[in-house]
């Protein structure tokens, strides 16, 4: 795992950018790309940077699908809150390239679940996936004593969850759903290589424990630590708590040019 810690979080958009946008360089090169996006406020930045390059031309998505790690269950289609409304108004739409989720509008979430599973299968592996984190440790919704096998399936979000995404419904908590879809665990690590961006002293402890505690069922994020191709992005709030803070400073500044991301 390599772990970039920089001051500010335009920083952290530019190195995310160049990570995403140089695995799906590589991949395109052998054909058709699943590129895996997530949505929270956490890569937004990002998004608009790799949007500022594909305006310049530096960031060519022919070929290109999005995939989404999850979505609320039973907003309807189209609801400009649900998560594919969300990263279409985003990113996907203005980069040319259509996303693809989990549809939470379906009848039975159960089977949307497996059917968005059997699509992934389908459609990977993705290329490069686009993590934020949770400040209670959650990836994608697998919110802490997630499976770090789990496929995707329906989950109940925590009442902080619900809260901390309130601010997306208006302030309102009982307009936030109770339930999801979201990829696994186990899925989200089928990806090829993941790419997490945290900023901000409120995800300090969240990004502490999924980098350096133990490999637990209790920290989601946690599950980086089994990848062998993790790039963690962290300004110096949300990266403050890490105890090889300096080693990690290190081993940025003598880098490798081949080494990449
Ligand atoms: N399901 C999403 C996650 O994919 C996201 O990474 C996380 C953090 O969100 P933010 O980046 O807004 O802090 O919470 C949301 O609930």
């Amino acid at each position: 795992m390599e772990v970039v810690l920089l001051p500010s979080p335009e920083d952290c958009a530019r190195v995310v950018a160049d990570a995403v946008a140089g695995s799906v360089a590589a991949a395109r090169a052998d054909g058709p790309v699943a590129l895996g996006l997530a949505t929270g406020s956490s890569p937004l930045l990002a998004y608009r940077e790799l949007l500022a390059r594909h305006r310049a031309g530096t960031f060519p998505t022919e070929g290109v699908t999005g995939y989404l790690l999850d979505e609320y269950v039973g907003l309807p289609a189209g609801h400009p809150e649900s998560y594919r409304e969300v990263i279409r108004r985003e990113i996907t739409d203005e980069l040319g390239i259509t996303a693809h989720g989990p549809d939470g509008s379906a009848a039975d979430p159960l089977r949307a679940a497996l059917d968005y599973e059997a699509r992934l299968r389908a459609a990977g592996p993705v290329a490069v996936q686009v993590l934020g984190i949770g400040a209670n440790g959650h990836v994608g919704f697998n919110e802490p004593g997630s499976s770090l096998v789990s496929r995707t399936r329906v989950k109940t979000l925590t009442e902080r969850t619900r809260t901390d995404n309130a601010r997306f419904f208006g302030g309102d908590v009982e307009a936030v759903p109770r339930h999801v879809i979201t990829q696994g665990l186990g899925t989200i690590r089928d990806a090829q290589h993941l790419v997490l961006v945290a900023t901000g002293g409120a995800k300090a402890a969240a990004v502490a424990e999924a980098v350096e505690g133990p490999l637990s069922a209790s920290c989601p994020g946690s599950v980086l630590q089994l990848h062998p191709h993790v790039t963690v992005v962290v300004d110096e709030a949300a990266g403050s708590r890490l105890t090889r803070a300096s080693y990690y400073r290190y081993v940025l500044a003598h880098k490798l040019a081949e080494q990449g991301w």
